[in-house]
């Protein structure tokens, strides 16, 4: 099952007289499940896709389905539910809020979602805690945090909320290499054990040495896209 296909999509920013084709006429899938990264050049058109992705931008031309669903013709409001409950972000520089508490920073997104009880809460946020291994630092504020704590932290928030998928632009470009590595594997083990999609928008070569799909972005298109696409179980796709 592919958990993400786009149609001939395009995407078109006008801005006064000028025109930006971001993205060309892209059509392409990615199984559920995968470890999947979008390379290229700077202004290739990688955060653009995921935005289209995640439901943030949408496509002038063309389909974009996610989960199952076409996201053309949502509303605001309809897109901000859709990314509640199928969709999980990361961030390159984070995005923890300063006045709250590890525990609270993870349980924020959980406040989005409507009907959840209360008693649900806790015993989600402290699940995911511990699979990134944060649960003893919980208590602690983002300051009090390294950098590859600060980012396991963000990603038990994009997970708490059991998404599909889980999209990371640039997750790593602030961290050492070391502690990069180490949020490369956490982010593997989590697609292991929970079957998340995780979507990448990248340059660094540890993460396009672990990816088992690749989309090459060269100015708005995509060059050779099945041909490094590998199957995680080993069988070809
Ligand atoms: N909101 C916008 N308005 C106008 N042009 C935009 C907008 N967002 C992106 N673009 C343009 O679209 C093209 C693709 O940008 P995009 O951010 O997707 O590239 P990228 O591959 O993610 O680059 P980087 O690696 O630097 O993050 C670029 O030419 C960029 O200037």
């Amino acid at each position: 099952m592919n958990i993400v296909t786009f149609e001939t999509v395009s995407k078109i920013y006008r801005t006064g007289e000028t025109t930006v084709t971001a993205l060309g006429d892209v059509s392409l899938k990615i199984p559920k499940g995968m470890f999947t990264a979008f390379v290229g050049p700077s202004g290739s058109g990688k955060t653009t896709a995921l935005n289209l992705i995640g439901c943030l931008d949408q496509p002038s031309k063309g389909t974009v389905t996610v989960a199952g669903q076409a996201t053309g013709n949502m509303n605001r409001r309809q897109s901000a539910a859709f990314r509640g409950k199928h969709l999980g972000f990361v961030f390159q520089d984070f995005n923890l809020l300063p006045v709250l508490t590890v525990h609270e920073n993870v349980e924020y997104p959980l406040l989005m979602i409507q009907d959840l009880p209360k008693s649900h809460r806790g015993p989600a946020v402290e699940k995911v805690l511990a699979a990134v291994g944060m649960a003893d630092q919980a208590g602690k504020y983002p300051a009090q945090l390294s950098g590859g704590q600060k980012q396991r932290v963000a990603i038990a928030r994009a997970l708490v909320g059991n998404p599909a998928l889980v999209l990371a632009d640039e997750p790593t470009a602030n961290l050492d290499g070391a502690t990069a590595q180490k949020v490369i594997d956490l982010m593997k083990r989590m697609r292991d054990e929970f079957g998340i999609t995780f979507i990448f928008s990248t340059h660094d070569p540890r993460i396009m040495d672990q990816a088992e799909a690749f989309f090459h972005m060269e100015d708005g298109r995509l060059k050779d896209a099945s041909e490094n696409m590998i199957d995680p179980l080993g069988g070809g796709i």
